[in-house]
């Protein structure tokens, strides 16, 4: 794999433990969602109609503010990956991380594994279903520090889903790579399919409670990948 010119990372079951997303992210989301009432209307607004809009075409009238945010809490009990949620959740988290209350899990193996492929000059590059804002901050307040300084771009699902190769093309183009130059990490099977049809190369990271799939190479850390 000595022509890989970056390494895109997941976050949720590749850098950081599903758990704390699960137990700690999405719980701090859903009592802290009425904070978003207090949000400037140019941030608010625009996540409200997204609501309305989405709500409206799964045939659900959603006519205020307050409905709109309740629909939210329960799409983010169902872990949605709709973009509006993502974004409101950056928003949300942000004064968590900030206060203290909040601080990004990050596997130990993750950053001495950044630091050398960093410094053998591979880029790094972040590419999740949070919005770009959550995955700054999951980084920047890390258990491990801020390690925001370490990757050079930050991808989120305005590129598209993570499940759709157009994304990773996408991605690529944003990169100005050609895809097999990049290797994705992962723990979703379908993101790493919806990858590799792109071009890419790709290794599923088999965390504790990840199921390995036999359709990809994959690694139980960060430490197992080698160049
Ligand atoms: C990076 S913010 C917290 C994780 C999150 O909200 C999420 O949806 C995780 O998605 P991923 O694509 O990193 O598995
Ligand atoms: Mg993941």
């Amino acid at each position: 794999m000595s022509h890989i010119k970056c390494i895109l990372t997941d976050i949720e079951g590749t850098t950081t433990s599903v758990s704390f997303v699960y137990d700690v992210l999405f719980p701090y989301f859903r009592e802290h969602i009425q904070e978003a009432s207090s949000l400037p209307s140019n941030l608010i607004n625009p996540i409200i109609k997204a609501t309305m809009d989405q709500a409206h075409q799964e045939g659900k009238n959603l006519t205020t503010s307050e409905e709109c945010l309740e629909q939210l809490r329960q799409w983010s009990i169902e872990d949605r990956k709709f973009t509006p949620l993502k974004t409101l959740q950056g928003y949300i988290w942000k004064k968590g991380y900030e206060e203290g209350k909040i601080k990004g899990h990050i596997y130990p193996d993750v950053l001495p594994a950044l630091e050398e492929w960093k410094e053998e000059g591979i880029d790094l590059a972040v590419y999740s279903s949070g919005s770009v804002q959550a995955q700054k901050l999951i980084f920047g307040y890390s258990e491990a520090g801020d390690l925001t300084h370490l990757f050079s771009r930050f991808f989120d699902t305005k590129m598209g889903g993570k499940k759709e190769t157009r994304s990773y093309e996408n991605i690529a183009e944003e990169l100005d790579l050609q895809p097999d130059e990049i290797l994705f990490l992962s723990d979703v099977p379908d993101e790493l399919k919806a990858a590799r049809e792109a071009g890419y190369e790709v290794i599923q990271l088999v965390r504790p409670g990840t199921k390995a799939s036999t359709h990809f190479d994959n690694v139980d850390d960060f430490s197992q990948i080698t160049f």
